[in-house]
Order: structure tokens, then C-alpha cells, then sequence
């Protein structure tokens, strides 16, 4: 396939490196461009009026339109029963997160749910979300379990995601969070639970091969840094590597713990001080930032700015979940960042695409338009500029969105 007169090809890069600090705020781009397709696989880009001959190939014209690489969402919930509008709207008479999570409501509420859902209907319920994301530019996502919190409820959750990989041209990548909720019944008895993740779920997933991260939600009131260290050691000892839910209500150690525990990446970071930045700056662990949690719960947005300019490189992703951050709407959180967290359009693009890559180990396939990467790719309807995107915030800029070669 080979695409033509496109207006812009945006992500070019001849390598894949994390960006960091200054690096963010470029996006390499062709103007007028032409890309050629093999299959899944990117093959050749140029200037139009480089293109060679050309040999019967089917072809695209995009004139008028720019082409991106498209999202890398490095942390989802997509897996999940029905919804919680109704929690919704106690948050907004008042009643905060940490309060509806002690009566049972939160995770729990989603795990009752799912407990009882049957694994079909689970599925079903993810493939649309699954689609209706792709349609945004969604070209791979890493999914969690964690509204399991019984062996089989959470063995069920990763068949789910497992099916979902099979089916699904979008890549996926697994995560086993067992550790996202004490259940009601170990609420005095946090070592049972403990337990019953690292010596009885943890090995099953490592043995059927579910999932390639462990992650947990380390937060006072929900898995303390000891209790954490736990879920880290059993990942370990498993060969799973490691992300962390940190930093979401307080500053509580989880950035230190997850950095010294070689985490891929640090998640949610709403609580950051200067000594959390500065452990960052000095090892390989990725912040990702996740902005519509902070907007859907009216915390603080995480100080994105502080961070790049502090050096750091960062990732952006969804949190799609249903008590958190109910959508998966990548287009809207780049405009949620740079206008709340004041990225620069090149820099919230790079952290949803190349970071994200890295942040969820598919860099060498995907996040950026490079020969021998597959061709996944966001078509945008004739806008005038690139920070067009994220201004029209409540437009649907995209045109079309081509996975692995196939619209
Ligand atoms: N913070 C922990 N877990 C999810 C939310 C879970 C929920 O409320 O259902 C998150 O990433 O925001
Ligand atoms: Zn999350």
C-alpha cells in the first residue's frame, strides 16, 4: 500500500529512543510525504518528490490530511462490568473516593460485579470498548485485572484480556493487579490476602503465561510500602515485571519503593515532591501520568511541567476504568494535558505514542513512524495545524485509523 500527498507525516524517527526533558517537545515530521506499506509492516517514507517508480500498488491519497503514529494507552482497566454512575454522582454531593471505597462501594462495587458476570459478557463488554478506543487512534493497550480479588474472578479477568489478545488486531498487553483491593473479608486479615496473591494466584498466572507485568494499587488504606514489597518480591521470583499504582492520594513512598525495585513504570504520580522527582531522574522507571483520573476525582493534576523541564521524560495514558477515569479517549486526554498540565502538543503526542511504547514494552514494533515498525497509523480529518488537535478539544479531529496495515 502506498499512501500519497500526505500534508504532514508526523513521528518520524530513524531511532527509538525514550524521550526526556527537552527531547519531548520535538516530533520529527516530512512535509508532503508519501509512506509505503508491506503487509503490517512499514517500509519506506519519504518527500513526494523522492518517491521512486512506482509498482502497481494499492493506493491511498491523504492529501490534505496529517498522518500520526498511533496511541500507545500504557495503562487501562479495560476489563470491567457495567459502570458506577451512581458513585458518580455521591462524589458530586460531596463524598469523597477513600470514603465510598471503606463502605464497600469503589473497587469493590466493580468486583462484586464482576464476580458475578459471566466471562462471555465480560468479553463482549471489553471488544466494544476495544473498538470504540481504536476508532480514537488506539493502536495498543495494556490491560489489567484487579476487579477479580478471588483466584477464580481474577483467572477469569486475564482470560478476558487473553481472548481479547487473541482477537483483536490492537496490541494488548497483560497485567495482573490482584493487588488493587483488600476484599471485605480480609480487611482485618491483609496477610491471608497477601497470601492468596503471591502464593496462589501469582504462580497460576505466571504458569498459563496471563499476564507480563504484576502491579498494585500502593497507597495508605489500600497496600501499604511493606505490604507492596510483597506483591514485588512474588513478581520477582515469578519473572514478572513490575508497575506500581503510586502517588495518587498522598506521597507515600510508592515512587522510592517502585524505583527501587526496578519498576518499569510508576503510575498516577497526582502527590509528587522534589524528592520523588529527583529519585526518577536517576533511574530507568517511567512516570506516567494518568490526567483524567485527576480530572474525573478533582485532584490536583499531576505537575507534568515540573518534570519535563526537571529532565524527566514522562508517559501519558487513559486509566480507562470505571471509577476513576471512565474513557479511554486518548485525542481528549492530550488536550486535557496541554491545556491543564500545560505540555506542549509535540510533547503530550510523544508521551502517548513513543513513552507509552516503552512504558508497555511494544517500542520496538510501534509509537513512531519508523521502517520495519508495524503500520498503525491516525489519518486526521483536513485540519489546519498540529496543535489544531488538542485546541478543538471536543472535536473529533480523526479521520481514520489504519492497525497493523488494515483500516
Ligand atoms: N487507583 C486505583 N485503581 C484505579 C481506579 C479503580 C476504581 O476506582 O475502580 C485507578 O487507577 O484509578
Ligand atoms: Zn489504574
Amino acid at each position: 500500500m502506498l499512501i500519497k500527498n500526505i500534508k504532514e507525516l508526523f513521528g518520524v524517527r530513524e531511532e527509538t529512543v525514550f524521550l526526556k526533558g527537552k527531547e519531548m517537545d520535538s516530533l520529527p515530521s516530512i512535509k508532503n510525504a508519501f509512506l509505503r506499506i508491506e503487509g503490517d509492516t512499514i517500509v519506506d517514507y519519504g518527500q513526494m518528490e523522492d518517491l521512486g517508480p512506482q509498482n502497481g500498488e494499492e493506493e491511498i491519497n491523504a492529501e490534505g490530511q496529517f498522518i500520526l503514529p498511533a496511541w500507545c494507552d500504557s495503562h487501562t482497566h479495560l476489563v470491567f462490568d457495567g459502570s458506577r454512575e451512581e458513585e458518580f454522582v455521591d462524589k458530586i454531593k460531596g463524598v469523597s473516593y477513600e470514603e465510598i471505597a471503606r463502605k464497600g462501594g469503589g473497587i469493590l462495587n466493580s468486583a462484586k460485579r464482576l464476580q458475578e458476570a459471566s466471562e462471555d459478557s465480560l468479553y463482549e463488554q471489553a471488544w466494544k470498548r476495544l473498538q470504540e478506543v481504536k476508532k480514537l487512534g488506539t493502536g495498543a493497550i495494556e490491560i489489567k485485572s484487579g476487579y477479580g480479588l478471588t483466584v477464580d474472578a481474577e483467572l477469569k479477568m486475564l482470560r478476558v484480556i487473553k481472548r481479547l489478545k487473541e482477537n483483536a488486531d490492537v496490541e494488548i498487553k497483560a497485567t495482573f493487579l490482584g493487588a488493587h483491593a483488600y476484599p471485605m473479608e480480609y480487611k482485618d486479615n491483609h496477610q491471608g490476602y497477601l497470601d492468596l496473591v503471591c502464593k496462589e494466584m501469582m504462580p497460576k498466572v505466571a504458569q498459563e503465561g496471563l499476564a507480563e507485568y504484576v502491579d498494585m494499587f500502593c497507597e495508605a488504606g489500600f497496600f501499604g510500602l511493606e505490604e507492596s514489597q510483597q506483591v514485588i518480591d512474588a513478581a520477582k521470583k515469578y519473572g514478572l515485571k513490575v508497575k506500581l499504582h503510586a502517588n495518587q492520594l498522598q506521597n507515600s513512598g510508592g515512587v522510592q519503593l517502585g524505583v527501587k525495585n526496578g519498576a518499569v513504570s510508576v503510575d498516577h504520580l497526582e502527590c509528587m515532591g522534589e524528592e520523588e522527582i529527583e529519585v526518577l531522574r536517576n533511574s530507568d522507571t517511567i512516570p506516567t501520568l494518568l490526567p483524567f483520573a485527576a480530572f474525573f476525582l478533582r485532584f490536583p493534576f499531576q505537575p507534568a511541567r515540573k518534570m519535563i523541564d526537571a529532565g524527566l521524560g514522562v508517559a501519558l495514558a487513559t486509566d480507562y476504568n470505571p471509577g476513576s477515569a471512565p474513557s479511554g479517549n486518548i485525542p481528549l486526554m492530550i488536550a486535557m494535558s496541554c491545556i491543564q498540565m500545560k505540555m506542549t502538543p509535540e510533547e503530550a503526542i510523544n508521551a502517548a505514542t513513543i513513552n507509552g511504547a516503552f512504558a508497555m514494552g511494544v517500542e520496538k514494533e510501534m509509537g513512531s513512524i519508523t521502517k520495519g515498525k508495524k503500520a498503525n497509523l491516525i489519518f486526521t480529518k483536513p485540519i489546519p495545524s498540529l496543535a489544531y488537535l488538542p485546541y478543538a478539544f471536543g472535536s473529533n479531529s480523526i479521520d481514520k485509523v489504519l492497525i497493523k496495515g488494515r483500516f
